[in-house]
């Protein structure tokens, strides 16, 4: 039998409108919310999301941890023509559902889905994917890892002053460490949006932190 993966897919190319980004999250959030849940941002924190970005105005986006590919989706409908998304996916059936829902949403020439270990990709995005520095970096895939690849994206001098981090479920599971990093740290103006988990009434938030050079 398919795993839930396959079947939010299947929904949404069974009912979102093919080339239309909007359609394929508001598919995907009612498929969550209404039959199966599923890790996806979600639409109450995705609306948070929606407007760091549009104030940030990135033009090089990170996101580590891609799942379906809805945030993904969800930030490249609101990029500008030449902005990039890199996305970065360790599970291979996750970057291959990701892969074609962002296809079906006709965001592919905007987003990148770059498989394997955010430990591994990181080092090669100056060499290999020709990354000088990142505007916006949204932080999602492994709460434990939040702090060690922020500290990782300084070291290899991908972050410039003004470079906006986003970290989801700060709150729920929790990304104490991370937390404490950006918020006693004097290169980063840190700020906290509450919110819920996605599709459930459970207090959850969204951690803002600015790095300052
Ligand atoms: C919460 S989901 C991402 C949800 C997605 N950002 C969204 O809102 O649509 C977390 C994803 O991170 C991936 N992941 C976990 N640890 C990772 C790592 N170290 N490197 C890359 N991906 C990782 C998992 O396989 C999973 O698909
Ligand atoms: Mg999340």
């Amino acid at each position: 039998m398919a795993q839930k993966e396959h079947r939010i897919l299947n929904y949404v190319l069974k009912n979102a409108v093919r080339g239309n980004p909007q359609s394929v999250v508001d598919t995907i959030d009612q498929y969550c919310s209404q039959k199966e849940w599923a890790m996806n941002v979600g639409d109450e924190k995705g609306l948070i999301l929606d407007q760091i970005v549009k104030e940030t105005d990135p033009s090089v986006l990170l996101e580590l941890g891609t799942y379906c590919g809805y945030s993904a989706t969800r930030i490249a409908r609101l990029l500008k023509p030449g902005a990039r998304l890199f996305t970065v996916e360790i599970n291979p059936i996750h970057a291959a559902i990701a892969k074609q829902m962002i296809e079906f949403a006709g965001v592919q020439d905007k987003v990148q889905v770059l498989e394997g270990s955010t430990q591994d990709i990181l080092p090669k995005l100056k060499t290999e994917y020709a990354i000088e520095n990142i505007d916006f970096v949204f932080i999602d895939h492994f709460s434990e890892s939040y702090k060690p690849d922020t500290v990782l994206l300084e070291d290899l001098g991908l972050l410039r002053k003004g470079s906006v981090l986003v970290a989801d479920n700060v709150l729920y599971p929790g990304a104490p460490e991370f937390l404490e990093y950006v918020r006693t740290s004097v290169r980063y103006d840190c700020t906290n949006y509450p919110a819920h988990v996605e599709y459930i009434n459970k207090p959850d938030a969204l951690e803002k932190a600015v790095f300052t050079g």
